[in-house]
């Protein structure tokens, strides 16, 4: 099996399930397909690299690095797609796992906590009110940190119960004030490496060029 196909100037567009015999540290952010929907949307979309087991598996393993050393007690994951991760990393600590979720979707007792996102709409978190003890360590994982508004919430949500940040872990934390603001305050663990930070920051990575190429070649066929 071929890791991936040559467009026209040849760069390598990453097939989803492939994986390719080198691959080097974060190698699986090239599999991030770019975003074709417009800014409605997140607008880079991990989700992809979660189709493929190794690059999933090394993601998880990426977050989990920092924190090798530490004691966790429980994994702690953000509605919706921090689920995904924080699932994964519980399972392969060992550990149970808590949701934190949107508005509405909890039918036990729970707190909430008003806060707004990169949409700049007004959201609420929930928390259930039967876990958190004091001194409980917590891994907080999410999907993504932006402005950091769903983050804090989550954060005001557990440490309001008297739990411990044991840390915090997600894809990638943008450089943004509340991005900072997080990792100035929290152990946090992030799959981007340092010289990939301004494209991730600018929500253009290199690799989508890959994709353009593909989707010309595609295009140019159908014609
Ligand atoms: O730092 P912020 O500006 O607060 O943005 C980060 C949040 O936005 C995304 O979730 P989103 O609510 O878009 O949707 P999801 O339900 O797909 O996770 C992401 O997974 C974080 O939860
Ligand atoms: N820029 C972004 N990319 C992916 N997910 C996000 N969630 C919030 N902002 C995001």
């Amino acid at each position: 099996m071929s890791s991936g196909s040559r467009g026209r100037e040849g760069r390598i567009n990453m097939e989803a399930l492939t994986i390719p015999p080198e691959h080097g540290k974060s190698w699986y952010l090239a599999l991030m397909a770019p975003n074709v929907k417009g800014p409605q949307y997140a607008w880079l979309d991990p989700s992809r690299l979660y189709c493929n087991q190794q690059a999933f598996m090394d993601c998880v393993e990426d977050l989990l690095q920092p924190f090798q050393n530490d004691t966790i007690d429980i994994i702690a994951g953000i509605d919706a797609m921090g689920f995904i991760l924080g699932a994964a990393i519980a399972n392969r600590l060992g550990k149970g796992f808590m949701t934190i979720r949107k508005e509405g979707h909890s039918c036990v007792e729970t707190k909430g906590k008003a806060y707004s996102d990169y949409t700049g709409r007004q959201k609420l978190l929930e928390m259930r009110t039967d876990v958190v003890k004091t001194g409980l360590r917590i891994l907080l994982v999410d999907q993504w940190i932006e402005t950091g508004g769903t983050m804090e919430a989550a954060i005001a949500l557990i440490e309001g119960q008297g739990g411990t940040i044991a840390g915090i872990a997600a894809i990638c934390i943008e450089e943004t004030k509340g991005g900072k603001r997080i990792k100035a305050k929290y152990k946090c663990s992030t799959c981007v490496p340092e010289h990939l930070q301004p494209q991730f920051n600018n929500k253009y990575l290199e690799t989508f060029k890959a994709f353009e190429t593909k989707n010309t070649v595609l295009k140019n066929k159908s014609e």
